[in-house]
């Protein structure tokens, strides 16, 4: 590793709107330069690791690969941080870009400019890092190279004459993209020869070895043996390992200024190893370099074991698996339907479903989750703001120390094919969507796009509205939103109730307008899967002490051993020992017993279906 100083360098990224092709090209980067072997008949996407990763074939986190390459008789070290495209792992996106100098930014030939290709891009020119601007995919028979640079030159400013056209499928052009990477991509400003001050931008977790860190040596070196200091914790670390991803951990002797590599130390909770904190050598203190924008969550949901007995073997997995997601914020919660769990923060509801699949991938956890909620602002007498995360916490309608209630806001930027613009409106309308606006992305062309802006309330958009977007538009409608505030609005806590009694797990706030349909949709919906019971049981959706919406389940006399005529004992033993094995996985409201898989099945389907 000391044969590479910093001009021998360089530490990039790559940036695009989700699917544009960045593992795909990762692939081919690490195949040319010898790093894997090569085999093109497979897509390998060797840094998406994760099972979830391969199985929805997005990237969820960002993976980092050093690799070596050859070029006029000098070898560089090229490092490369690949990042996810879809907007709930922005957060990923810019901590990785922290690391680099330079990032690659794709665009798909046939699909263009879209929502992510236009954060992802002003976040990489914020943190003025060198952009180098690839068309991917130019062997599909659909794909217009010339339209689309001409598209990114009047949309993001990009010279078109600096544009790489490549297949990132069939090699084409990755060559070029290799030297742009040694010609156009600063190489870090980083000295050796200074204190050791590096700066820790990734985490994950090993079983055997505590949390492995990313490190991005901005000065000095760091090798086996040294000593360490968190300048956020002042706590003290020996260095077990260093080493690079190759794509896999390689050990090395030394790591040095300039260079992106893991360290091994005795770090064994996931609260030290703090994103954007910076590390010296002791008895060598430096200053801090500015950390990060800690992760805003926009969900939250109850995480809750299938099982109560399981809840300290789930708090471990979700400790665990916080190690590798740093974005995610837990807290504990306790349910009187569903016993004790957490709660936890999510920066948007795919990654809530990433992490839940996770945690039974990984962790081979049963869980139940409940429906995800945005965090809401109160404002009480005497200017007491407080912010509610939980639906249960929510202010009563009848309480007069509420001045007022906010909702988180989002601007949302939707691209679409112009054909769909009516259609968009339409939509952005029916989910409280305002100041809708719209321009033209290539004005006089045939296939014309609009890029339609608007503030919407995030709730609106945590729900369905990504589904709906992709139905109405055929699938070529791109959203992207950014955090807007809060706004003051006219929402109410909705509980639901069986004979009188709620249940905490199943509480929500709605607008206004959406009272009378969600209360219907809440009470049908459980009808359908509560049992029925000795007695009547009436399921009814309240606000403060007024009933929005009722479904009645008429009362039975159960005898589970009804059906068995005559004879066999054992059968009717059997059928009576099943019922009171079943009976233990039942949770009480009131005095009705609910199974458990009522909550799963009703908490899996989403809130507007
Ligand atoms: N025809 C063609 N298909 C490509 C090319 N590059 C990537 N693809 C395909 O496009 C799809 C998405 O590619 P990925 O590499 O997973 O895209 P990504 O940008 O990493 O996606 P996320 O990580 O989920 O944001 C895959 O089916 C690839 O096989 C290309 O140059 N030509």
């Amino acid at each position: 590793m000391s044969s590479f100083p910093c001009d021998k360098i360089r530490n990039f990224g790559i940036i695009a709107h989700i699917d544009h092709g960045k593992s795909t090209l990762a692939d081919r980067l690490l195949e040319l330069t010898g790093t894997i072997s090569k085999n093109s008949s497979e897509n390998k996407q060797v840094l998406d690791k994760l099972k979830v990763e391969r199985e929805r074939g997005i990237t969820v986190k960002a993976q980092t690969a050093s690799m070596l390459m050859d070029h006029s008789d000098t070898t560089y070290l090229l490092n490369l941080i690949d990042t996810p495209g879809h907007v709930d792992f922005a957060w990923e996106v810019l901590r990785s870009l922290t690391a680099c100098q330079g990032a690659l930014l794709l665009v798909d030939a046939s699909q263009g400019v879209q929502a992510q290709t236009l954060s992802v891009y002003h976040a990489a020119k914020e943190r003025g890092v060198k952009i180098i601007p690839v068309v991917n995919k130019i062997d599909l028979p659909a794909a217009d190279p010339e339209r689309i640079i001409a598209q990114m030159s009047a949309t993001l400013d990009i010279d078109p004459s600096e544009v790489i056209r490549i297949s990132a499928k069939t090699g084409i052009g990755i060559s070029n993209v290799l030297q742009a990477i040694i010609d156009r991509v600063p190489p870090p400003t980083a000295q050796r020869d200074q204190k050791l001050k590096g700066l820790l931008f990734d985490s994950s977790y090993d079983r055997y070895r505590g949390v492995i860190s990313l490190f991005s040596l901005q000065d000095g070196q760091i090798k086996k043996g040294d000593k360490i200091i968190s300048c956020h914790t002042k706590k003290r670390y020996d260095v077990m390992e260093v080493g690079v991803m190759n794509p896999e951990e390689t050990p090395v002797g030394t790591l040095y200024a300039g260079q992106v590599g893991y360290v091994a130390c005795n770090m064994k909770q996931s609260s030290e190893a703090h994103i954007g904190d910076t590390f010296y050598r002791m008895g060598e203190p430096v200053e801090p370099m500015g950390g990060f924008k800690q992760s805003k969550a926009m969900v939250y949901a109850g995480v809750f074991p299938v099982d109560s007995n399981d809840f300290p073997k789930l708090e471990e997995s979700i400790e665990r698996l916080t190690l590798t997601d740093r974005s995610v914020s837990v807290q504990r919660e306790s349910s009187a339907a569903l016993g004790q769990g957490c709660r936890l923060g999510f920066l948007g509801t795919l990654h809530m479903d990433v992490f839940r699949q996770r945690l039974e991938d990984e962790y081979d956890a049963n869980v139940i989750i409940t429906s995800p909620s945005v965090p809401y602002e109160i404002l009480y007498r005497g200017n007491k703001i407080k912010h509610v995360s939980n639906p249960v916490d929510f202010p009563d309608p009848h309480d007069h120390t509420v001045i007022e209630v906010r909702e988180p806001m989002v601007k949302a930027t939707i691209i679409v094919p112009d054909e769909y613009l009516g259609d968009m409106m339409d939509l952005v309308s029916s989910h409280r969507g305002s100041d809708i606006e719209h321009k033209y992305l290539d004005t006089g062309s045939t296939a014309a796009r609009a890029i339609l802006t608007s503030m919407l309330p995030l709730s609106e958009v945590v729900t369905d509205f990504f589904d709906k977007l992709k139905q109405r538009s055929s699938g070529f409608a791109s959203f992207d939103y950014e955090d807007a505030g809060y706004m003051q609005s006219d929402l109410y806590k909705m509980m639901l109730q069986l004979n009188g009694k709620p249940i905490d797990a199943l509480a929500m706030v709605v607008h206004k307008s959406n009272v009378q349909k969600i209360g219907r949709i809440w009470t049908k919906k459980l009808k359908e899967v509560i049992p029925r019971q000795l007695f009547e049981v009436a399921i009814q959706a309240t606000i403060g002490s007024k009933v929005q919406s009722r479904e009645t389940i008429s009362a039975i006399r159960k005898d589970v051993t009804a059906g068995l005529y005559g004879g066999h004992y054992e059968r009717k033993l059997k059928h009576l020992e099943r019922q009171k094995e079943s009976k233990k996985k039942m949770k009480k409201v009131g005095n009705i017993q609910l199974p458990q898989e009522a909550f799963y099945d009703i908490l899996r389907t989403k809130q507007g279906d």
